[in-house]
């Protein structure tokens, strides 16, 4: 196997447009977008005007946390299978802390903030909760456009409003080979919003199962389908297999905003998806058990795969 990657800028959609409401010829234009790129890679890079704005704060941000003594960073503790700090073992050279709920500002400021610094840190908190709000945003609309796309949009209110917002920060250090520092995964979430720092490191394969090295514009997102979305809308999209591999020795920042079905809630298909031509793939399950199953697992590999699809195929 050659050891060369192809380097792939992945579809670019503008979303930075005020008038981006539903019904509205330029909602409907970006969703024609939005459906092509899921359709050939399973994700695509969402530009905003404000993510410039964000990645000086955002990486102050992550540097100051990471560069905390482990003691401290241990002190966020998990009590739920996907809140807590995962050092070193979580990947080659990889750290990284999960934070549960965290559109509820409070588990940011004081949850978060006050546990690592109990003096407290306006920066660090008006920071993470600066991207979380922007990530935020853009991940209901791109799934009110996915369901759209799909005629199912009068289930998005509720498919939404059920949504738990984990946030993820990672830092890898640069090994300087090309044993990857994140194995290859797709996520299991239903979408996932990232945000990696200036050093490119992110490979999705292609469809011929070829790696293809990313390469980021500056004020752009990363906009990803997971599993739990694929099994919603009945393997309609196919979330893209994908690894970090991080070649020089420059230390590489990631932030990342992983919507995730709230506990409670059956990630059932809806009937329309399901027809003559198109058997029913998946029964309904929930996403918190699912994860509480394989909590071990959880720990050590945070937010990777390990088989939902054959969890509740049919
Ligand atoms: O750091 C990155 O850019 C990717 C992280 C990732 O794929 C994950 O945490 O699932
Ligand atoms: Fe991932």
């Amino acid at each position: 196997m050659s050891s060369e990657t192809a380097v792939v800028r992945l579809p670019v959609i503008d979303f930075s447009k005020h008038e981006l409401k539903p019904g509205s010829p330029e909602w409907d234009s970006v969703k024609l977008q939005v459906r092509q790129a899921l359709e050939g890679y399973g994700c695509f890079q969402a530009t905003l005007d404000q993510v410039l704005d964000l990645r000086k704060p955002v990486l102050g941000a992550l540097e100051q946390l990471f560069d905390l003594p482990l003691q401290t960073k241990q002190l966020y503790v998990s009590d739920k299978p996907f809140r807590g700090y995962y050092g070193v073992a979580s990947g080659v050279g990889q750290e990284s802390m999960v934070i549960d709920d965290a559109k509820i500002v409070q588990n940011i400021q004081p949850g978060l903030t006050n546990t690592l610094w109990p003096q407290g840190n306006v920066s660090f908190s008006k920071s993470l909760v600066s991207f979380i709000e922007l990530a935020s945003v853009l991940e209901k609309k791109v799934r009110r456009m996915i369901l759209e796309i799909f005629g199912v949009e009068k289930y998005a209110d509720e498919f939404i409003d059920s949504t738990n917002y984990l946030l993820k920060v990672m830092k890898y250090e640069g090994s300087g080979t090309s044993e990857p520092s994140l194995r290859a995964h797709s996520d299991q979430n239903l979408t996932t919003i990232l945000y990696p720092n200036k050093v490119d490191g992110l490979e999705i394969q292609n469809k011929d199962g070829e790696w293809m090295s990313v390469k980021l514009s500056p004020n752009s997102f990363i906009v990803m389908i997971g599993e739990s979305l694929s099994v919603w809308l009945n393997g309609r999209l196919s979330p893209p297999y994908h690894r970090v591999v991080t070649k020089g020795n420059e230390v590489r920042y990631s932030i990342g905003l992983f919507a995730i079905a709230r506990g409670g809630y059956q990630v059932k298909v809806p009937e329309e998806l399901v027809d003559a031509t198109n058997g029913l793939l998946f029964k309904p399950f929930d996403y918190e058990e699912f994860l509480r199953l394989h909590s071990t697992k959880v720990a050590r590999g945070a937010l990777l795969g390990f088989g939902l699809k054959s969890y509740c195929s049919v």
